[in-house]
């Protein structure tokens, strides 16, 4: 059972109800209960295959549960829906790109789909975070694997979201753009109006970001301490 804690205000995002995630009936984890707010940002940790891309997946929508309801925001997960999509930002495993446009144009199109005010400065910025300047008028097929990383984080960081779901962020980073990752996830701690869930292997991200921390072994998922849960990463890997 995870209670929401640690923060006086803010807009809860996000309730799991005796949630248990898996594939057709066979559960991975679960059951568990689980709430967070607007202004947390929740790390998930765990071995290989313990579930944590499954949970995240579960609660972007891209999988049914087994059992128990999730809402974000009064809405059931459902990606196909305009609402829904608009409160979750999202990067997962998978490379999604157009290979006709360059990385500032890809930023562009995103920014704009989303209704972003300022797009050329909002893309300067992201190009400058993200340090894909140089990068900025090339096709995906010619990023290193660490630059198209960049590229699809800055993606989900320059559109408006009240949800960041983030699975491995840290995946091919080098150790500098980890470090400033993990300070910005941070910055989302006690803001006005986003939170973020992330699975991790990284203690320094977990550090540097998290408020709260879930570790799912055996297929239970349990509440611990972000410092808990970066001793346990530290133990277990
Ligand atoms: N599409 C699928 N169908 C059936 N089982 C799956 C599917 N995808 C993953 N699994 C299984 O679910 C379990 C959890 O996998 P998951 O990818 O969620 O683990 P993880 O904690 O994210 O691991 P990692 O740290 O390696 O990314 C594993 O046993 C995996 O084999």
């Amino acid at each position: 059972m995870c209670r929401r804690r640690g923060c006086a205000v803010g807009t809860v995002t996000l309730n799991a109800h005796g949630l248990a995630c898996g594939y057709n009936d066979s559960v991975v984890c679960g059951p568990f209960d689980f709430a967070m707010g607007s202004c947390e940002v929740v790390a998930v940790v765990g071995n290989n295959a313990a579930g944590k891309s499954t949970l995240l997946r579960t609660i972007v929508g891209d999988q049914r549960s087994v059992s128990g309801e999730i809402r974000i925001n009064t809405l059931v997960p459902n990606p196909e829906a305009v609402a829904f999509r608009r409160l979750l930002s999202t990067v997962t495993d998978a490379d999604a790109f157009f290979s006709s446009l360059t990385v500032q144009e890809h930023l562009t199109m995103v920014a704009a789909g989303h209704g972003v005010k300022n797009v050329g400065s909002s893309v300067d910025a992201e190009l400058s975070f993200f340090d894909l300047f140089d990068a900025a008028d090339s096709l995906p097929r010619h990023l290193s694997s660490g630059q198209r990383r960049r590229l699809l984080l800055a993606a989900a960081f320059i559109r408006p979201f009240q949800l960041l779901v983030l699975d491995e962020p840290e995946q091919r980073l080098d150790t500098g753009m980890r470090q400033i990752l993990g300070t910005r996830l941070g910055k989302l701690r006690g803001g006005p109006g986003a939170a973020a869930l992330i699975a991790t292997h990284d203690a320094d991200v977990l550090l540097a970001s998290a408020s709260r921390c879930l570790v799912i072994a055996d297929g239970l998922v349990r509440e611990v301490t972000p410092q808990e849960g970066a001793q346990w990463i530290t133990k277990n890997h």
